[in-house]
């Protein structure tokens, strides 16, 4: 459920037309909705709200200030990739108290930054970092709080570039191995062991997979307890899909509902790191048509929007739904290809979209609010768009448009 919807024959992003916000603030743009947000947050908030738990939104997904800050006023924890991330979270009001900081890179500068503002949980992910998270805590006088993300090696049954709980894939520890390094963890003197985290991957649209990795790591958690290691906590990550398409994922509600019944009376604070699940769903692109082109082979719709802005559909072949913003009857429905203005044959966000369409057109890619503006670039010098958020009838601009010389006033010649 979202908050983009057509009333009187044209698209309201809430109570506003988008075609206003166009005019107004132009495109490309990416356009947010504050109610959507919210209730994305609160359909995981209340379907845990009979276990103790903890929602730590992915910031990665969408990292813009105001949609950290409308979580944070919810109560929102965050899972963070980057002492960047963190950053973000306490400049918007989130608590550190409530974060858990994922990674496989963690640099010493990172560490300690986020044992000075006094993280929630750092999500270890080899050995070698154990150690140098000791290292970093026992410079500061402090313990670190520690979770191991496991590798369960589970299929998430998701395109290979975003599934993460494979042997064969970078993230976390060997689950075979996980009561060696636990045991390892437990011995170093600056470090509290807290609980156990997996993550096994994005836009998951079926339980399965979920439980399969559930089930492996309650068998660790209670191998553990035998060895006398007490996990408290147990983060489950993120990666509960929506529907671009024609996927069915399930619902946060019926997923926790699935993962309740399997962790039954244990005691464990159960955390989830939902990113696309809250986000995508909260945000559009709108764009532009610039020139309609059609050959013998195929039919060009060049709009303002490309690659640069919108990267999914060329990274993973992503299919994200393209709407008019005010649907019209001029011309023939055709399948156009909707392509940018990026010198690639991969600038495209949509092919054999059948719409009917003129120059001048606006168009919203919908399910654009999580892996969007985050994964933007300025690739051909193209400014990035800005960030609107729609707040019932009012339109915020919480990131104005890139300028050229936001892009040229970093970078220098040589010297004479
Ligand atoms: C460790 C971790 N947690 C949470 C997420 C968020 O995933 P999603 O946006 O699929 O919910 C990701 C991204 O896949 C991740 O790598
Ligand atoms: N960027 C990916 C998701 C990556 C998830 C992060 N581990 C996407 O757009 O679908």
């Amino acid at each position: 459920m979202d908050h983009f919807n057509y009333r009187d024959g044209e698209l309201f992003a809430e109570d506003v037309p988008v075609a206003d916000i166009a005019r107004q603030f132009g495109t490309p743009a990416y356009v947010y909705s504050r109610a959507t947000l919210e209730r994305h947050y609160r359909a995981y908030d209340e379907a845990l709200k009979d276990r103790p738990h903890l929602v730590c939104y992915a910031v990665k997904a969408n990292s813009n200030l105001a949609v950290l800050n409308v979580l944070a006023r919810l109560g929102s924890g965050f899972d963070i990739v980057s002492a960047g991330e963190l950053e973000r979270v306490l400049r918007a009001g989130g608590d550190p108290g409530k974060v858990v900081f994922s990674g496989v890179g963690k640099q010493e500068w990172e560490m300690r930054r986020a044992l000075e503002v006094g993280v929630r949980c750092f999500n270890v992910e080899s050995d070698t970092e154990l150690d140098r998270l000791n290292a970093v805590a026992g410079e500061l006088g402090v313990k670190a709080p520690v979770s191991l993300r496991v590798n369960p090696d589970v299929d998430a049954g998701t395109h290979p570039y975003i599934s993460t709980g494979l042997k064969e894939n970078k993230f976390g520890i060997d689950i075979a191995e996980a009561p060696e390094v636990y045991a390892r963890a437990a011995g170093l003197p600056n470090l509290e062991v807290k609980g156990v985290d997996c993550h096994i991957g994005s836009q998951l649209t079926s339980v399965s997979p979920f439980l399969d990795a559930l089930d492996r790591v309650l068998a660790l958690i209670d191998d553990l307890a035998d060895r006398g290691i007490q996990i408290r906590h147990l983060d489950m990550g993120g990666g509960l899909g929506v529907t671009y398409n024609q996927e069915q994922p399930p619902q946060p509600s019926d997923y926790v509902r699935a993962l309740s019944e399997r962790l039954g009376e244990r005691s464990l604070e159960l955390i989830l790191e939902p990113g696309r699940s809250i986000a995508a769903n909260a945000g559009i692109l709108v764009t532009r048509v610039e020139f309609l082109k059609c050959t013998d082979h195929r039919n060009f719709a060049i709009i303002d929007a490309a690659m640069n802005d919108l990267i999914r559909p060329a990274l993973y072949s992503a299919w994200q739904a393209i709407i008019p913003v005010r649907p019209h009857q001029d011309g023939d429905e055709r399948a156009w290809d909707l392509v940018g203005p990026v010198c690639e044959t991969g600038d495209f966000l949509g092919k054999d979209r059948r719409l009917r369409l003129k120059a001048g057109d606006l168009l919203a890619v919908r399910s654009a609010g999580a892996y969007g503006f985050v994964m933007s670039s300025n690739y051909n010098t193209r400014n990035r768009p800005p960030e609107l958020m729609v707040d019932g009838d009012q339109v915020h601009v919480v990131r104005r448009r890139e300028t050229l010389e936001d892009q040229l006033g970093p970078e220098s010649c040589l010297p004479e």
